[in-house]
């Protein structure tokens, strides 16, 4: 955001202004122009209004645009446009105009989005000022470069003190926060970068996901929450004891294990905005790693996935993954994040053993949490987040008048369920997402859901002897032709991840308890309950491992 106050004092008349004479006027020709009509005071360096005012431009990719913008939306500014591009309603951002009531919304006009076009001044008032608004779209970059520009919105305040653009920017901030208290707002980089500040140019707004939806050993997410609350509330005994302000987190384990899924519902629970990087990304290298982290405003999350992609870390045979970013980048980043700023710095892999042991020194990251497959205890936990008694139809419910017998009878005939759909699935063989992904096939019907898991997993297994075959096959024949062939590494068919066979599969005794369940249906597609992980020890008579871990 760049600021240019005015200098010099005098009156104006724009109040005087006829709202509607002066709003059609200005969308032509501009609130400077028509202002100056009625300010016609020359100065031998021009005319005296262009002193009066405070032009403030925020960009595109820079936090401040989005407050801006999330404000003028609210404020339904462009609502005289009469130039429209329709977007069908998603997660992306959504602003633009406000059309009809409650009615029309719901009758199908919230399905859209109406970004007005055209780039003509809007003008309003706000708090007894004059402000004029005008916005322009990113451009195509000329050859030698590709992509696009940023856009930027202007706004030029009619009055000579800067504080009145202080406050309207905080009052900007406090609605956004305000705004997005149900939502996670993700911050990521899908081009490379042209400017100042346009590091992170897509944003997507995310439904709040609760703390408990994540199925992991009991205690552990709690246990990141409290470290991470600690953090951002110590900030003066840090600077007071002369430590760096920084805090950083590494999860690790195999993919589709709830990482990510974590640090979204962490971002919720703590209402922090995720700026997240992949340095998979082609054009990511150690400059703009730099000025994405160094554009990330305060009390905010900077999430780096897939840590180990860069070149040094001995992934060059996939030139598909590997990234511009040197190990010496990535530590200045690290060691330069949020200090005195309070960001919380996650990183996520599926390889710890390949990440250098000088990223993984404290002060760096100061704590590890590592994934696993899934236990009986994280299916049978699963199963009851997928059907609780307050929305689930079971077969052979009895008729009864009394909706207690019922709300009994649902809950103790899906706690038995769950433990049956435990009993099916093999010990740390399936990601809870494999798991997710089966019980999706069936989410209307529990009964159905345990009656063909173990042909599910049955299925599942054999493909996975089907692939691992091939896949040696392929290798032997590319030992053969003395090539080097896919010698990277294979995500999924190493120890410990979900492509292995099962060395026995333990269905062991029973559990001793259903699951508690609580509260109702969330509006997350495949997270629709809230639920606590059951307490039982889980199945098998060896110590299971746990869904995850933390160490310091
Ligand atoms: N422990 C878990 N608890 C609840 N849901 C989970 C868990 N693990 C995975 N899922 C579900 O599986 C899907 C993928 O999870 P997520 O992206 O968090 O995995 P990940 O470990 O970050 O994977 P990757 O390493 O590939 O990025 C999500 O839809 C999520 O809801």
């Amino acid at each position: 955001m760049n600021a240019a106050p005015a200098s010099a004092p005098g009156a104006m008349s724009l109040p005087g202004i006829s709202g509607i004479f002066s709003n059609t006027l200005t969308r032509i020709m501009g609130f400077s122009f028509v202002a100056s009509l009625f300010n016609r005071v020359e100065e031998p360096q021009g005319y005296l209004l262009d002193k009066y005012s405070i032009t403030a431009q925020f960009t595109e990719g820079d936090p401040t645009y989005e407050w801006i913008v999330m404000f003028l939306t609210e404020e339904n500014i462009w609502k005289r446009s009469r130039d429209f591009r329709i977007n069908a309603k998603s997660s992306a951002r959504r602003w633009g105009i406000k059309f009809g009531g409650e009615k029309e919304r719901s009758a199908g006009g919230d399905h859209v989005d109406l970004v007005p076009t055209y780039e003509l001044p809007h003008l309003f008032r706000w708090k007894g000022f004059w402000i004029e608004t005008k916005r322009n779209t990113g451009v195509m970059m000329q050859p030698p470069f590709s992509g696009f520009s940023p856009g930027a919105i202007t706004l030029t305040i009619y009055s000579l003190e800067v504080k009145v653009l202080q406050d309207f920017i905080e009052e900007a901030r406090v609605r956004y926060i305000e705004h997005g208290r149900s939502s996670v707002i993700l911050h990521s980089a899908s081009q490379p970068n042209f400017g100042p500040g346009f590091v992170w140019n897509s944003v997507k707004r995310k439904l709040r996901r609760p703390l408990d939806s994540i199925i992991l050993e009991e205690g552990v997410i709690e246990s990141i929450v409290k470290d991470a609350k600690d953090f951002i509330e110590m900030e003066d005994w840090y600077i007071e004891a002369g430590i760096p302000h920084r805090r950083g987190y590494l999860l690790h384990g195999p993919p589709g294990t709830g990482k990510t899924s974590t640090i979204h519902a962490l971002a919720g629970e703590l209402g922090m905005e995720i700026f997240s990087l992949s340095l998979s990304a082609g054009f990511v290298d150690d400059a703009f790693l730099q000025q994405a982290a160094s554009s990330i405003p305060k009390k905010a999350i900077f999430l780096i996935e897939d840590i180990d992609s860069p070149g040094y870390l001995g992934l060059q045979l996939m030139p598909l993954r590997r990234s511009s970013v040197t190990l010496s980048g990535l530590l200045n980043v690290i060691d330069g994040i949020g200090s005195e700023e309070g960001v919380l710095f996650f990183a996520t892999t599926n390889h710890i053993d390949r990440l250098d042991p000088a990223l993984l020194r404290p002060g760096r990251i100061d704590r590890k949490v590592q994934y696993n497959l899934t236990t009986a205890r994280g299916a049978q936990a699963l199963f009851s987040r997928f059907f609780p008694p307050s929305r689930t139809q079971l077969k052979g419910e009895p008729r009864s008048e009394k909706a207690k017998t019922h709300e009994e009878f649902r809950v103790a005939r899906l706690g038995q369920l769950a433990l049956e759909f435990s009993k099916c699935i093999p010990e740390n063989e399936f990601t809870t997402a494999e798991l997710q992904g089966y019980l999706l096939s069936c989410k209307t019907c529990p009964e159905d859901a345990v009656l063909g898991s173990s042909e599910w997993v049955g299925q599942e297994l054999k493909e996975r002897r089907e692939r691992k075959t091939e896949s040696d096959k392929k290798k032997g024949v590319s030992r053969l032709h003395g090539g080097l062939g896919t010698s990277g590494p294979e995500i999924g068919v190493g120890a410990g991840q979900p492509g292995d066979l099962p060395d026995v599969v333990a269905p062991g005794p029973p559990l001793a308890t259903t699951p508690s369940l609580h509260g109702s249906a969330s509006s997350v597609g495949v997270n629709p309950v809230i639920m606590t992980p059951p307490s039982t020890p889980p199945l098998g008579a060896k110590e299971p491992a746990k869904f995850a871990q933390l160490t310091l």
